[in-house]
């Protein structure tokens, strides 16, 4: 029988310092099932054969078409690591669970909308506990850092991952990296405890503290090796996860029994394959406030026009998610999505138009929306964060400042206008309940797989289902909202706000020559 697995190409089992980092980009390829190798016992430990686990997904053929995207695992380079059974089958929560760990044929579908003969497609390795672990409890020395932007829910994560180590597996040595990846090399560790963290998750920001720029991966590694740390836990996005992803290489080139395991964490809900990314709920709901105060200024003036940024560099959906909330919202601006000012179907025909139905309007604004008009008319110079990312130019400021020069100056109309930024704020908040689940179960997820000897991996959810993700399957792309999905056509149904589309030729010279030929394909395709 064959299995069409994908993961990075085997290696010779010689010693772990001679194996070369496997190259990241994942491929697909199909590999016989032979009769699975033994399991043998030694001193109450089981040695365990890495294809073991890959292998036993049998019941597959590779003409279903069939594809495991599997995650590295500690074996795979430490071929003579041993396992031990996992301390939960003692565990009084999970004594009357039906199944208590994850069956290794367990799998989750990346694509869940199928038709009828289709091939069956990729799939993920189901998230959560399995029968053995690669780590004896009292030898684990785990450490968690945080990277990157806030996000609602950091701390419940830093929270949950303690209180999974201590509670399930009696862990009790888990460091603290504080301030970023550069904590590791620059700063002292915190001890932490599940006393420590208690309290954590009812705050907002992060309690380890975070920040942009300072990868290091050879002083990262340096650090994790001197420290004999055994464990790390990464929580940040997409930059993040790329920082991961060599330090689980490094890891590997140095033959370090080290698992590596990625929390992806964006207030932006841009990292792919998952299904959403934790904190996005409650930001979108934090933004409801600014929605509404925004609606209560203009609704209370004459010609109240109301705008609101969000955070969004360049995926928009905190603020698409935000105006179908809302319904407040007569118009909501995303990058993806160009548009224009002047002219039939442009902004200030709509806005106008809403002025004389209902005398206000509230635009919702993400961030990274129309940079190309700021930077034209500021001359900016394209600036970057330490992390590499671009920093924007204030598209409120601008939008607020042409919006007034218009009606005022050659319209000659009085509005009145009420610009908010409650960018910050949105995501500075501390988690809402049903992120603080979500947090929970990524954190448990995250601790299952690291004990079970995995690494190199991401984990989330994937169609709801948990699942341990390759890291480059969620840093090779990044989420943005599709303009040709249902979800934007249901938000441009509910505002009746214009799409831009109709008029392509308002957009020429203004945005980039390769999005006006798409929008004109679309249109094309779609008459
Ligand atoms: N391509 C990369 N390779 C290695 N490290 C990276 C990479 N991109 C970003 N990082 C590191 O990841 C951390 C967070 O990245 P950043 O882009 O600021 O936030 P996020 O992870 O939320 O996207 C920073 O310390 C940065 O140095
Ligand atoms: O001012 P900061 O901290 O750099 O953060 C601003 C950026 O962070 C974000 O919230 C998210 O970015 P990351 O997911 O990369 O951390 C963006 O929406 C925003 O542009
Ligand atoms: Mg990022």
């Amino acid at each position: 029988m064959e299995l069409s697995v994908a993961f990075p190409p085997a290696k010779p089992c010689i010693s772990a310092s001679k194996f070369q980092a496997p190259p990241t980009k994942l491929y697909s390829r199909s590999i016989k099932i032979h009769s699975r190798p033994p399991l043998l016992r030694l001193k109450g430990a089981i040695r365990a054969h890495d294809a073991d686990q890959a292998l036993s997904l049998s019941g597959a053929t590779d003409d279903d078409g069939f594809v495991l995207e599997d995650v590295p695992h500690l074996t795979n380079f430490l071929p003579d690591l041993p396992s031990y059974p996992n301390p939960l089958q003692k565990s009084n929560a999970y004594a009357i669970v039906k199944q208590t760990f994850v069956s290794p044929e367990d799998v989750v579908a990346q694509k869940i909308v199928v038709q009828k003969g289709s091939p069956r497609g990729v799939h993920f390795r189901r998230a959560g506990p399995r029968e053995k672990v690669f780590f004896r409890s009292e030898e684990v020395r785990a450490c968690i850092v945080t990277c990157g932007g806030l996000c609602p829910g950091i701390n419940t994560v830093i929270r949950e991952i303690v209180c999974g180590l201590n509670y399930m597996y009696g862990v009790d040595d888990i460091l603290g990296i504080e301030g970023g990846y550069r904590g590791f090399y620059s700063k002292n560790t915190l001890q932490l405890t599940p006393k420590v963290v208690n309290n954590i998750h009812k705050h907002g920001g992060t309690f380890l503290q975070t920040s942009r720029g300072g990868h290091d991966t050879k002083k990262i590694v340096d650090n994790i090796q001197d420290r004999e740390i055994n464990q790390v836990y990464i929580i940040g996005g997409d930059g993040t996860q790329k920082g991961a992803a060599l330090i689980y290489k490094e890891v590997e080139e140095r033959g370090l029994p080290v698992a590596v395991a990625g929390i992806p964490k964006t207030i932006d809900n841009d990292i792919a394959v998952i299904d959403k990314s934790f904190g996005f709920d409650t930001a979108v709901e934090e933004a409801q406030r600014a929605i509404n105060a925004a609606h209560v200024e203009v609704e209370s003036v004459e010609n109240g026009v109301g705008i609101v940024k969000l955070m969004g560099r360049y995926s928009g959906f905190i603020a698409m998610y935000a105006t179908l909330a809302s319904r407040d919202v007569d118009c909501c601006l995303i990058p993806e999505s160009p548009f224009h000012l002047e002219g039939q179907g442009g902004l200030y025909e709509f806005i106008e138009q809403r002025l004389k139905e209902n005398s206000h309007v509230v635009l919702v604004l993400a961030e990274g929306a129309g940079q190309e008009y700021v930077a034209q008319s500021m001359h900016a110079i394209n600036e970057k964060d330490a992390s590499g990312n671009r920093l924007l130019l204030d598209v409120g400021l601008w939008l607020s400042q042409k919006i007034k020069d218009h009606f005022t100056n050659t319209r000659k109309m009085a509005i009145s206008m009420k610009y908010i930024d409650p960018t910050y704020m949105i995501r500075a908040v501390p988690s809402n309940a049903s992120d603080n689940v979500y947090c929970t179960l990524l954190a448990q997820s995250a601790v299952h797989g690291a004990m079970a000897g995995y690494t190199g991996f991401t984990v989330g959810p994937v169609n709801s289902k948990h699942a341990y993700i390759p890291i480059a399957r969620v840093t090779e792309t990044t989420n943005t909202v599709k303009l040709t999905d249902r979800m934007w056509a249901r938000l441009l149904s509910s505002t009746n706000q214009p799409s831009f589309l109709n008029n392509p030729e308002g957009l020429r010279g203004k945005v980039d020559e390769a999005i006006l030929e798409e929008i004109n394909s679309m249109r094309f395709n779609s008459i």
